[in-house]
């Protein structure tokens, strides 16, 4: 540095004297490549790949070391941002939350990580609605990396298995007004609450709402209506009780700002997932996703009256501070990430376009667990290796990916045990969940025989009590439209199925909106049922709630 600096009082010898030893310097730093990006350049970075443009270009012996150099700026770039490791995302209800689980459920398998599982082989939630026990959980005899299925919130039980000094916690969070919509349909709150002959029970649900103590009494019986009031917040943890204390809300967010790194926004699915990739230090192909768990359009409701809008808010008053706060947050978060962050935004959503040209061949009927249907994809028919696999897992919902990871996990604890499963690490072995998911056509379904070789693959459903026993009014109105499906034989390979009923349910299953769409084939389709609308599934009278 002092030799680009001016000498204050000009003499002459000086000066030359200065010269002659900042030109050395010059030399002896040439030589021995110690050049320093600041001296006598103002454009030192310029000067700096000069140097070692000429250097590589005369094959220099030292021209390695330089590429060595720039293997080392380059590490130590990367160490700036090093994927994390441990990830708690609390699955929220209705907010797209089944879509996030995807991505970190297919990063775990491509990277190995370990994904905590419910107990109890038929369980797909840790004993929602109840709040996160250790208990509720597999023992993975290793410090899991990701919880992404659904748990309600417990700071301290969960701080055991994640703690919070190097978990990064997420949610997902949506506007109240579209996710108490949604949740109120999809749970079936209309039957459970024994108002589904209003002529429009949510209209009717707004205008007479229960009191709390009612909602603690059925939600006994069935727990999903629980949601029915404040639903974000509450698989956040806080109780109904507190729902009209505004002091204990306050707190309330206060704490969740503190514990959790990143609220994703669902209305803002890309810009959130930018941030959240940035984040996690993750690749862009990472978080490429396809919609997952969207209500078929008869399902949903066209409009919302403001009268309705305001009523919703005004009951679920707790989400609607939550989602306006964490908002607020989440602009403030994308506002820090400075420029460039919407160019990845936009690269996203082209990585979403083309891995759809590459794996969809069509949408069709998905069912999302018992009796409820949902849109899903058919997967194209002609891909291959890397890109198959690719496309697997990101069509793969997250009870076929519970099921993998638990027959992961039971061989883990074989090898703990000493069995003598050899190779573990190597196995390229694709899990069963992998295997296509069978659909068939509906009209096929209803009409006939099939020959099915996917048939055979049993899926694990989602117990789930929602559906079960409902209310008598609508037990009578699906009793008048009951199909009667009569396995004709099931052997592995084999199906035929007969279905005795009046032409004119056929007819009006047919014009139904499910015609010529697929639908999922189950094992037991004794009790499918046909409620005007689609097909749905009954529970079996035995099933017992996941969470009890
Ligand atoms: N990427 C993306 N962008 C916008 N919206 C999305 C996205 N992914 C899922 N969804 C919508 O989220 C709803 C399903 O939410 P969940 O997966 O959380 O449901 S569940 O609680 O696990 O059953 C469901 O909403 P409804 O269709 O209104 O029910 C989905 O359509």
């Amino acid at each position: 540095m002092l030799c680009c600096q001016s000498f204050g009082n000009n003499q002459k010898r000086v000066f030359i004297a200065a010269f002659f030893s900042c030109a050395l310097l010059v030399v002896v730093q040439y030589k021995f490549n110690y050049f320093s990006l600041s001296q006598c350049s103002t454009n030192g970075r310029f000067v700096k790949r000069v140097v070692e443009e000429e250097l590589v270009e005369k094959n220099d012996l030292r021209s390695d070391e330089i590429k060595n150099k720039n293997v080392i700026v380059k590490s130590v770039e990367n160490e700036k941002c090093r994927p994390t490791e441990y990830v708690l995302f609390l699955k929220t209800h209705k907010t797209g939350s089944s879509t996030i689980t995807n991505i970190l459920n297919r990063y775990a398998v491509q990277h190995n990580k370990t994904v905590l599982l419910p107990k109890g082989s038929e369980y797909y939630s840790f004993d929602w609605p109840n709040k996160f026990r250790l208990s509720s959980a597999i023992n993975t005899y290793k410090r899991p990396n990701f919880l992404a299925n659904h748990a309600r919130y417990s700071r301290k039980s969960m701080n055991v298995l994640f703690p919070r000094e190097d978990t990064m916690y997420i949610s997902v969070l949506r506007h109240p007004v579209s996710q108490w919509e949604s949740t109120f349909q999809y749970m079936s709150f209309p039957y459970i609450l024994d108002i589904s002959y209003q002529e429009d029970a949510m209209d009717f649900f707004l205008n007479n709402p229960p009191s709390t103590e009612n909602i603690m009494e059925i939600s006994r019986k069935y727990p999903s209506l629980y949601l029915i009031r404040n639903p974000l917040f509450f698989d956040l943890g806080l109780d109904h009780s507190h729902y009209d204390n505004s002091s204990y809300i306050k707190r309330a967010l206060k704490t969740l700002d503190k514990d959790f790194e990143l609220f994703l926004i669902m209305e803002h699915f890309d810009e959130s997932l930018t941030l959240l990739r940035r984040k996690l230090c993750w690749e862009i192909d990472d978080v490429v996703y396809f919609k997952m768990n969207e209500r078929l359009s008869q399902n949903k409701r066209n409009v919302v009256t403001q009268d309705q809008e305001q009523k919703i808010k005004a009951w679920n008053n707790a989400d609607v501070v939550l989602y306006n706060y964490f908002v607020e947050k989440f602009w403030r978060q994308v506002k820090d990430e400075g420029p460039g962050f919407y160019d990845e935004v936009i690269e996203l959503k082209k990585r979403r376009k083309e891995y759809s040209k590459l794996c969809i061949e069509k949408e069709a009927v998905e069912e999302a667990y018992s009796s409820v249907f949902v849109k899903g994809y058919k997967i194209k028919a002609n891909l291959t290796g890397k890109n198959q696999t690719f496309c697997r897992h990101m069509l793969t919902n997250e009870i076929h990916f519970m099921d993998y990871f638990r027959g992961q996990h039971a061989k883990w604890v074989d090898l703990l045990e000493g069995d003598t499963i050899k190779n573990f690490d190597e196995s390229t072995e694709e899990a069963d969940i992998f295997i296509k998911i069978p659909v068939i056509n509906a009209t096929d379904f209803i009409y006939g025989a099939q020959n099915r070789p996917e048939y055979s693959k049993t899926i694990k459903k989602k117990k789930n009590i929602i559906h079960k026993d409902r209310t008598s009014k609508r037990d009578k109105h699906k009793e008048k439209n009951q199909l009667n499906f009569i396995q004709e034989s099931s052997d592995t390979n084999d199906v035929n199925i007969k279905v005795s009923k009046t032409t004119e349910l056929m007819e009006e299953l047919s014009n139904a909106d499910i015609a010529g769409k697929s639908l999922p084939l189950k094992k037991n389709l004794e009790d499918l049922k046909f409620d005007g609308k689609t097909i749905v599934k009954t529970q079996p009278e035995n099933e017992t709630l996941p969470w009890l």
